[in-house]
């Protein structure tokens, strides 16, 4: 472990497969162009943005789903396209993706049991099924969700439990570092509260360091300490939450903050140290 943020993007840029011109060629297309950002240690970071600009792709890049084409991830201090082998596999562990739609995100033939499961055999964390069923009930408790769960298919539950359900498998490996990518879009309002608490319990009780991606303001500007705006896969403004929201520098962020009014929020949502004390038990409701 080195000083410093626990990632980083310097000069990141992140290109996707273009359309054909012929022949089969698929020219690269450019979708996140030289990108600096740090997360700190234990930080939370929104990335907000339109849609369509580089979100998605920035958030997989940090994780090391999508390669670099220029400039380069630091993860602890170690670069992600420079790691091979077992240290590359102990990096992947320490970093995960929650993904926007739990729905397509589980796999529906398999048991909640063997979704959790699986991670820690392919880690080879713990020994044998019986160390890693009980891992996985374990899970789920910190994800609120009752034991019988386990023997359940993703259809069976509701959209809240399935989200609840990718967030106990994104920290099955007790990683360091979690992408939330729009992970609340599509459940009730309700629903997306109970399932923001959670997130926010979990960072704080596993230390964990954040970058949450979304579309919605008012919550990046509960839960994150920084933001960083990104317009057409660029950083057009970055920096401490309160600073970016209550006097935006950049003409992109006043309009996407005009264009997604910040609504009423509960006062307790915005005192961030007394989250913890109004976290409700965590039913399998929602
Ligand atoms: N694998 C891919 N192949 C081709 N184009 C892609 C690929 N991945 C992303 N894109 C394109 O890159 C652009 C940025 O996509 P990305 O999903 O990163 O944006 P986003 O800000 O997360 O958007 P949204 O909020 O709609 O999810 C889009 O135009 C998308 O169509």
């Amino acid at each position: 472990m080195t000083a410093g943020p626990l990632v980083e993007a310097q000069a990141l840029t992140v290109a996707v497969p273009g359309q054909s011109r012929g022949f089969g060629r698929r020219i690269p297309r450019d979708i996140v162009r030289g990108v600096d950002l740090a997360v700190p240690r234990g930080g939370a970071v929104g990335l907000v943005g339109e849609s369509g600009s580089g979100k998605t792709t920035l958030g997989r890049a940090l994780v090391g789903l999508a390669p670099a084409a220029a400039g380069r991830v630091l993860f602890d201090g170690a670069d992600l396209a420079a790691a091979k082998g077992p240290a590359l596999r102990a990096l992947r562990a320490r970093m995960q993706m929650i993904f926007q739609d739990p729905q397509s995100a589980l796999n529906p033939r398999l048991t909640i049991g063997t979704t959790l499961v699986r991670p820690l055999e392919a880690f080879g964390r713990l020994e044998g099924r019986r160390a890693r069923r009980a891992r996985a009930a374990e899970l789920l408790d910190l994800v609120g969700l009752p034991g019988d769960a386990l023997d359940r298919y993703p259809h069976e539950l509701s959209g809240g439990q399935r989200q609840r359900i990718g967030i106990a498998r994104a920290v099955a490996l007790e990683p360091d570092f979690i992408v939330a990518d729009e992970i609340v879009s599509g459940l009730d309002v309700s629903t997306q509260a109970q399932i923001l608490l959670l997130l926010e319990d979990l960072r704080r009780r596993l230390g964990l360091t954040l970058v949450f991606i979304s579309h919605d303001l008012s919550v990046v500007r509960v839960l994150c300490d920084e933001v960083v705006v990104l317009l057409r896969g660029e950083v057009v403004e970055a920096g401490p939450c309160a600073a970016v929201f209550d006097a935006p520098r950049h003409a992109y962020t006043a309009a996407l903050l005009q264009a997604v009014p910040l609504p009423e929020i509960d006062p307790a949502w915005l005192d961030r140290p007394a989250l913890a004390a109004h976290i409700p038990p965590l039913a399998a409701s929602g």
